[in-house]
């Protein structure tokens, strides 16, 4: 049996922090934090293919793009490639995008890195060293004053190769160190540790110094790491000359959570990947947190307007796919299938949009409450005719928006139940989604929707040709018209209070049935000069037939006939009548 009937003998829970006074769980996020992208470098070091210099100057550009003032753009010490990369960023970064770069501690790798940023305007230096129990153990062999000292070391190279050399005074210098694998650390070593760095990098109230805070590995409930980062920032000294910087990975699917919790235990900042790229199960994703804060209400600092144009370039450099459920930007996401969310997205967009009409007069906030959307798709550059697609699981409501949406047809609820019937069966035969294309010509060879004149089709039995109206007497039209039956043409004429019932009584007299008009509807469509009318009319009659017809034409009264003779191809297609 792989998995163990008793895990315990295995895994040790995670022992929680003890902080009785936690503060963090009545607060609340109420501006965006201070975002670092490291897609270039953590999401690049994780690909099966990392990124070539072409991939990473299209992403870094559309993380400019998209508002990041702070960018890890590589591990300069890994590869030519990263640090010619970086040489690129450096040269063509605008005057507030910090530059940062990575390395470990070690003495020459930090000498090449501090080489790649040469002449750059604002850079930030990262260097990190491990300092969980496990790892100074297993991977260093460092006791744990061995690991300070040579964080201590390092940050006083980096301090003398950068804001202490007179050479590099053009650039304004961040330094940023990350004791690794936080979140498995000690936490009073962890500050013991960055005490020290602090001590050796002496930062100021302007010039933070920025601890970033991993959680390397996540390792237990976000609550305590938020735990771990209120303890961090209220028990560290000159709190006031300090960035806390979260760097959640997201080991047990939490890091959105974990983000979240730790900006209200005290984090400034957040570093992460577009879609949660990066190790193993990737970095916190910034897009999630970014649209979290906005559909908050909150400014996120990041613009995802063009978010198709963002999947776009994180698809064709990493190389991975965005997941069709990813939390907002995902194909799916904003696409709902089934009947009842729907109907209720449906009638949601309804009541916003008579919402907005109304606030024109009363200049009244219109928020968005809207069904199952928790984001307007349209924020983020996605179309409302996305939104609901059809198959064997939608109901009524789903194809009246999609012919709403595409024809401007406004289904009467009782067509809408009569259509959906056979939307539902052709899902069932298709067995797979119905495209918009598909359910509109379904409508139109349903009702027999002859939007020129000049549509032919397969099995239509009856044509209105032509047609004159009078007024024999006062309140009383009398119609005279051509209709053509399986091809021959015919005429036929009636009387009635309206033209639509006389048109009525001569077709019900020609074919000696009864055509008892149970519902009309009608509304316009289309611009001024182009506008159309759209008929509905479902009949009944005395041997309990019951059919819903459509016409639509520029001429009102025509629209309506045509309604009735849609009603007569429909019960001819059913061998109700000949
Ligand atoms: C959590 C993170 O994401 S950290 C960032 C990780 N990113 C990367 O590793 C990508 C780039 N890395 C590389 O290109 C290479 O690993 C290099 C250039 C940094 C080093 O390459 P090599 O010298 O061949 O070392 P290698 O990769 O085999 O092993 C790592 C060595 O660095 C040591 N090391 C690991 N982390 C650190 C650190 N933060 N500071 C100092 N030394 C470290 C290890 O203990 C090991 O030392 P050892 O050889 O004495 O046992
Ligand atoms: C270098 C550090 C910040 C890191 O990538 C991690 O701990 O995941």
């Amino acid at each position: 049996m792989p998995m163990l009937s008793d895990p315990s003998v295995k895994y040790r829970q995670f022992p929680p922090v003890h902080l009785p006074n936690r503060q963090w769980p009545s607060r609340t996020i109420n501006k965006a934090p201070r975002w670092l992208s490291t897609d270039l470098r953590d999401g690049n070091q994780s690909l099966p293919d990392p990124m070539s210099i072409d991939e990473k100057r299209s992403y870094f550009t559309k993380l400019v793009e998209i508002g990041f003032k702070e960018i890890e753009v590589a591990f300069p010490s890994a590869s030519q490639t990263d640090f010619d990369f970086t040489r690129f960023a450096v040269e063509t970064a605008p005057a507030d995008v910090s530059i940062q770069v990575l390395s470990p501690c070690r003495e020459e790798l930090i000498k090449r890195t501090v080489e790649s940023l040469k002449g750059a305007k604002k850079a930030t230096v990262h260097i990190y060293l491990a300092t969980s129990d496990c790892f100074r153990n297993v991977v260093f062999g460092l006791t744990k004053e061995e690991s300070k000292n040579l964080a201590v070391k390092c940050t006083k190279l980096v301090r003398q190769l950068t804001k202490d050399d007179p050479s590099q005074s053009g650039t304004i210098w961040d330094f940023e160190f990350s004791p690794e694998t936080f979140s498995d650390t000690n936490l009073d070593y962890a500050i013991e540790v960055c005490e020290a760095v602090k001590a050796a990098w002496e930062p100021s109230v302007e010039q933070k110094i920025i601890f970033n805070l991993p959680a390397t590995v996540e390792m237990a409930t976000p609550n305590i790491y938020a735990d771990q980062i209120e303890y961090f920032s209220t028990n560290v000294t000159e709190r006031e000359k300090i960035c806390i910087s979260l760097h959640p990975h997201n080991d047990r699917g939490c890091s959105v959570a974990a983000a979240e919790l730790a900006q209200m235990a005290g984090a400034d900042r957040v570093e992460g990947c577009l879609f949660g790229n990066g190790e193993r199960t990737g970095n916190v994703d910034l897009v999630t947190l970014a649209l979290n804060l906005y559909t908050q209400g909150i400014t996120p600092k990041l613009d995802f307007s063009d978010i198709g144009s963002v999947i776009d370039i994180v698809e064709k450099c990493n190389k991975i796919p965005v997941h069709a459920r990813a939390p907002y930007g995902g194909s799916l996401v904003v696409c709902a299938f089934s009947g009842s969310h729907q109907d209720a997205i449906k009638k949601g967009f309804a009541s916003h949009e008579k919402k907005l009409i109304e606030a024109q007069s009363t200049g009244k906030r219109v928020h968005w409450e809207m069904p199952y959307l928790p984001l307007d798709p349209a924020d983020i550059g996605r179309t409302y005719e996305a939104i609901i697609r059809v198959n064997s699981q939608s109901g009524k409501g789903g194809s009246a928006w999609v012919i709403l949406r595409n024809l401007e047809l406004d289904l009467p609820r009782g067509l809408q139940v009569a259509f959906s019937k056979v939307v539902q069966e052709r899902a069932e035969v298709k067995g797979q989604e119905l495209t918009n294309e598909e359910l509109c010509d379904l409508f139109i060879n349903e009702y027999y929707i002859d939007y020129q004149g000049d549509e032919v089709f397969k099995d239509q039995q009856y044509k209105l040709v032509d047609y004159s109206i009078s007024t024999p007497a006062k309140g009383l039209k009398q119609i005279d018209a051509e209709i053509e039956i399986g091809g021959k043409s015919v005429k036929i004429e009636g009387r009635g209070n309206g033209q639509l019932s006389a048109f009525n009584n001569a077709l019900a007299k020609y074919l000696n049935i009864d055509l008892n008009v149970k519902h009309y509807h009608e509304h316009s469509l289309g611009e001024e000069s182009n506008a159309k009318a759209a008929t509905y009319i479902e009949i009944s009659s005395s041997n309990k037939i019951s059919r819903w017809g459509v016409g639509v034409h520029e001429d009102v009264s025509q629209a309506s006939f045509l309604s009735l003779i849609s009603i007569l191809n429909g019960l001819h297609r059913s061998g109700e009548i000949n």
